[in-house]
Formats: C-alpha cells, structure tokens, sequence
C-alpha cells in the first residue's frame, strides 16, 4: 500500500491547530509548521499546545515541525494559519517551492500599504500555485471541542475546492463551496473590525437593540464597501458574511471582541492588544480599511467612529452622538431595493 502524501498546515497558533487536528482525524497524515523549535519539541512530546490551544490534544496523526524547506517540499496541499503581519515574510523566500501546489489562506487580515488580501499575497508570490482560501464562523476553540461547525472554501479552482472538502468534512465540520474568493475573503477580514465595536458596546453595558443595530448595520456597510471593490453582495449573506460577523460579534472566544471589550473597560489600545498576546487582525485591518474607504470614497460610520476614538482622540459619547444624529439614511441601501426614488 502507497504511503498517503501529508498535508501541510503553517502555522503554530490556535487556528493552525484546530485545523491540523481537523485533518487528522480524518486519517490525513499532517505536518504543523511552526517558527519556534521548542514548541515544536514539546508539542510532539507533550501533544498539547498550551500557549494558544490549552487543554486540546494535538491529533497522533500531527507532526509539530520547524523546518519550513522539508515541510513544503513534502507537501502539495498548503494551509496557511499565519498572521497577516507574516505570511509574505513567511512564503516569499519559498517562491519557487510553491509552484504547482493547493495554498490555501486561513488568515482573516489585509496587507497594511498595499490592500492586498492574503490569496491575492500568495498569487503574487506564486502565480503557477493553485489559491484558495477558507473563511467562516470558525472560532478555533470550537472547532477542537468538535461544536458543530460550517466554513467556506473559496477558490476559481473547483478542482482544488473539491480536495479541501474532502480532506476536511468530517462529522463535525462541513465545507461548502464558493467561487467567490474575493468576497469570501473580504468578508474575513472586515467582520475583525466591527467585532472589535461589538465587544466595546457589550463592556459598557449597551443592550440587545444595540448589539442588533451594530451587526445589521456592519454588514450593510461591510457589503457597501465590498461592491464598490466589485464583490459579488450575495456572498455577504452566506457563511464568511453574515456568519462570520454574527459569531465575531457575539462571542467572548473572539480575540477582537475581547480586545473591544478591554478597551471598553478602560484599557488602551496597547494595553489591550498586549493582555490578549495572540493575534486580533481587526487592528490593523481598522487602519487599512479607514484610509481605503476614504480612497474609494465609501460611507464607513462605524470604521470611521472607531478609527476616530482609537486613533485620533475622540471620545465615545462624541462618535456616538456623531453616528445617532448623523442624516437619516435607508435600510438595505447597498442592494438599492428602499422603493424610494
Ligand atoms: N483563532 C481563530 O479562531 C481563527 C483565526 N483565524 C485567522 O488565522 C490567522 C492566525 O491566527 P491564530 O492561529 O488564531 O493566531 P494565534 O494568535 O493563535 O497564533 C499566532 C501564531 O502565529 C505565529 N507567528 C507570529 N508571527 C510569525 C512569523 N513572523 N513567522 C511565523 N509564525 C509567526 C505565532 O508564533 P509564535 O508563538 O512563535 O509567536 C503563533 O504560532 C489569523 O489571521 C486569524 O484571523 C481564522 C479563523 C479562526
Ligand atoms: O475569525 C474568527 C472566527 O471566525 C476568529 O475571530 P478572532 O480572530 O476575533 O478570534
């Protein structure tokens, strides 16, 4: 009998292992990569990962390796679970490895200067790999304690779609397919930022009206700003839209929920960012997003609101005056059914 080829999962965090046990108790072989040699040591010994994944057992089937060359030379199946901060650092030099292989991003961020969107990162680094990428409501943690779980994989490669569902669906976890990478995408990265509000609102006591307006109206002007990109609006109604948004929004497990929160009880940026030590994309997505906006002269209240208190010293009763008393506007306005003229 043939050995079965593993597949390759970079990254070491939580995300990187929920995902590498996924596809091992699927009996598919796994090499986890990860920066740090030691954690890479005490995870084959100790098959935990405390830092990020406490009280998870890491799958048998999960190889904890710290050689980047080896693991993407064995592998033509890549999922990428790295910081947006890292992964061009991370792949770039490896250009050459990558052609011809399935690179798949889990990662919910957006390159700071350029706007890129990390599938888009991998196509420039790797224009001959086949680029996908996967995105849903997927709390890591969840996903390890095997709650029942949706994702969406996206990709113009049906092909390689089809091979991520069936390395992935499981009893637990189900993977619909999309063709909208762009979008699928998109929607990833822009929910960080309204969870980081959400959480911030619930810290200081708002109520459930509010917690509803400010997820509503997020995914009206994630969607408003998505279609003037040229995204496909329907997406936003699916999983790695509203699904995504409804989870990050809702859930204390979310890391940018719980940044907001801290900073709802007084913390600062820093101090928040620094209390949590793991990674909430919703930060640096914030600044990006705010400039684009202005860029494409998209109407974003809410990022703005945010942008204006975390970064140019305005105060919460002043950004929510500003919001509440700002020209009243229409429901649903981005797909432009009001009725009105
Ligand atoms: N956690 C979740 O629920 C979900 C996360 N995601 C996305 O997955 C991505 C990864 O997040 P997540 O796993 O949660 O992150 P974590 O905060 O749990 O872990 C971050 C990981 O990235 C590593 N890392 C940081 N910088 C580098 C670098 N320069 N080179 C190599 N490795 C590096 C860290 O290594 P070290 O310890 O050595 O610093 C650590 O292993 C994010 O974009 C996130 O939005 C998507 C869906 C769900
Ligand atoms: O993307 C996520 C859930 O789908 C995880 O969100 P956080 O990065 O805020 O924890």
């Amino acid at each position: 009998m043939t050995e079965q080829q593993p597949v390759a999962v970079l990254g070491g965090g939580s995300f990187g292992t929920a995902v590498a046990n996924l596809l091992a108790e699927n009996g598919v072989p796994v090499r986890q990569w990860m920066r740090d040699p030691e954690q890479a040591e005490a995870m084959r010994v100790n098959r935990e990962n405390p830092r990020y994944l406490k009280g998870i057992r890491v799958h048998d089937g999960v190889e904890p390796v710290n050689d980047l060359l080896a693991t993407l030379q064995a592998c033509d199946l890549i999922f990428v679970a790295l910081p947006s901060s890292a992964l061009r650092s991370v792949l770039a030099p490896h250009a050459e490895l990558l052609r011809g292989k399935g690179l798949v991003s889990l990662t919910k961020g957006i390159e700071a200067q350029s706007f890129k969107l990390m599938s888009q990162i991998l196509e420039e680094i790797a224009p001959q790999a086949r680029i996908g990428v996967l995105s849903g409501p997927n709390l890591a943690r969840e996903i390890a304690e095997h709650a029942l779980t949706a994702t969406v994989v996206a990709s113009e490669d049906e092909a390689l779609c089809q091979q991520v569902q069936a390395v992935l669906h499981g009893r637990t976890f189900r993977v619909y397919a999309s063709a909208d990478r762009f979008g699928v995408e998109l929607g990833g990265a822009l929910k960080n930022v309204y969870a980081i509000i959400a959480g911030m609102a619930v810290a200081l006591g708002m109520g459930e009206n509010t917690k509803s307006m400010l997820i509503t109206r997020a995914l009206a002007e994630m969607t408003r700003f998505a279609v003037s990109l040229g995204a496909n609006p329907m997406t936003f109604l699916g999983l790695a839209g509203v699904g995504d948004l409804i989870v990050t929004c809702s859930s204390p497990k979310s890391r940018n929920y719980q940044v907001g929160h801290a900073l709802g009880q007084g913390l600062s940026l820093e101090q928040a960012v620094s209390r949590l030590g793991e990674v909430a994309e919703g930060v640096n997505t914030l600044k990006v997003l705010k400039a684009k906006a202005q860029e494409v002269q998209v109407y974003m209240p809410l990022v703005a609101g945010l942008h204006a208190i975390l970064f140019e010293g305005r105060t919460l009763n002043q950004v929510i005056e500003h919001l509440m008393r700002a020209e009243p506007k229409t429901d649903v306005d981005f797909i432009s059914i009001s009725g009105f003229n």
